[in-house]
């Protein structure tokens, strides 16, 4: 009986990079200060027995960091254990824990880089599992839960937070501390609830199968880097940070994308110096940023992020760039994905 039910049950590789999720306090009051990744993938697993009604499950310790030490060789290294696993007959889904620092960043670079249609379900925690109230065993239990139900096929990568499914491209840690981490702009595409998922969207971006990057012809990631706009803001990081090799920046700018007159000449200079000048917003949960407002883009030979927050874009822009380095090119890439 129980060969038939493991038979009939899909197969879910949970792949573990540490964070919260993986996290351990001194005492059950410790739900800020801890240490993220103490604690190994089968203990997650053993901890959540109730996993073994959703799916057969199995684990792999890819790494065992908190996410905001994540390089981009961790990021290739991850990506292409993914696409192994994914084009294995016996793998239906996978999911991954993950520190939520940086989440975002990871969902969306194998959203846009995995070339398939099984569920890839990106997961953390605000809490330790040692605290009070730790979220980390339901977003876990809805993680596989999503990743072994065949509705989640072809929607891109997804991330479980809070009962919610987001979709990997759109979503962004807005708050901290609270369990209510993750929003995205657009809205969660369903619910998690009791192991069901419940969809209400689609992504309207292309992603995994439908996406002309693929994590098996990339080697190695540009460097690409990020600059902070603010009032009284001066040239120095944006060129410091392309002397020490950027390939490209992302001005990450206040309001639409706006640059201060203090900046403009640089950027103009560093663009005709070949580095690449990608213009994105730092405003919260709703930048927006359009060509050629604010700035003459056109004119300067500069990229917008359009709707992409600056960690994205630098993600995307990275990505990208292992295939053009035309402007134009990296700007169509901006819109369509
Ligand atoms: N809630 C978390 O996962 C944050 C822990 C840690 N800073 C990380 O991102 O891994």
């Amino acid at each position: 009986k129980e060969a038939e039910t493991q038979q009939k049950l899909a197969n879910v590789v949970i792949l573990a990079t540490g964070g919260t999720i993986a996290g351990a306090g001194a005492s059950a009051a410790n739900s800020a200060t801890y240490q993220a990744a103490k604690v190994g993938v089968d203990k997650l697993i053993a901890g959540v027995p109730e996993l073994a009604d959703l799916a057969n499950v199995r684990g792999e310790q890819v790494m065992q960091i908190a996410s905001e030490s994540i390089s981009n060789d961790d990021l290739l290294k991850l990506g292409k254990r993914v696409a192994e696993l994914a084009e294995s007959k016996d793998v239906d889904g996978i999911v991954i824990t993950h520190g939520t620092d940086t989440l975002e960043e990871t969902a969306y670079f194998l959203n846009l880089v995995e070339k398939t249609d099984k569920p890839i379900v990106v997961v953390g925690s605000m809490r330790p599992g040692t605290a009070m109230s730790a979220d980390g065993m339901l977003n876990l239990y809805n993680a596989v839960a999503v990743a072994s139900d065949k509705q989640s096929r072809g929607k891109g990568v997804l991330v479980t937070m809070n009962d919610e499914i987001q979709s990997g491209r759109d979503v962004s840690k807005a708050v901290n501390i609270k369990t209510e981490a993750f929003k995205s702009a657009w809205g969660p595409m369903g619910m998690v609830v009791e192991g069901k998922s419940y969809w209400f969207r689609l992504p309207a971006k292309r992603h995994t199968v439908n996406s002309e990057f693929d994590i098996k012809q990339i080697s190695s990631l540009p460097q690409v880097d990020i600059a902070y706009g603010y009032g009284n803001v001066t040239d120095t990081a944006y060129k410091a940070l392309a002397q020490n090799g950027a390939k490209a920046l992302i001005h990450a700018g206040t309001g639409n994308g706006s640059v201060s007159s203090r900046v403009v000449p640089a950027l103009q200079e560093l663009r005709k110096n070949g580095v690449q000048i990608i213009r994105s917003s730092h405003v919260n949960q709703g930048g927006f940023v359009l060509r050629n407002a604010e700035q003459p883009d056109d004119k300067n030979d500069w990229v917008v992020a359009h709707d992409l927050n600056p960690q994205k874009a630098r993600i995307l822009a990275m990505v990208a760039m292992t295939r053009t380095q035309d402007s134009k090119e990296l700007q169509r890439i901006f819109w369509e994905y």
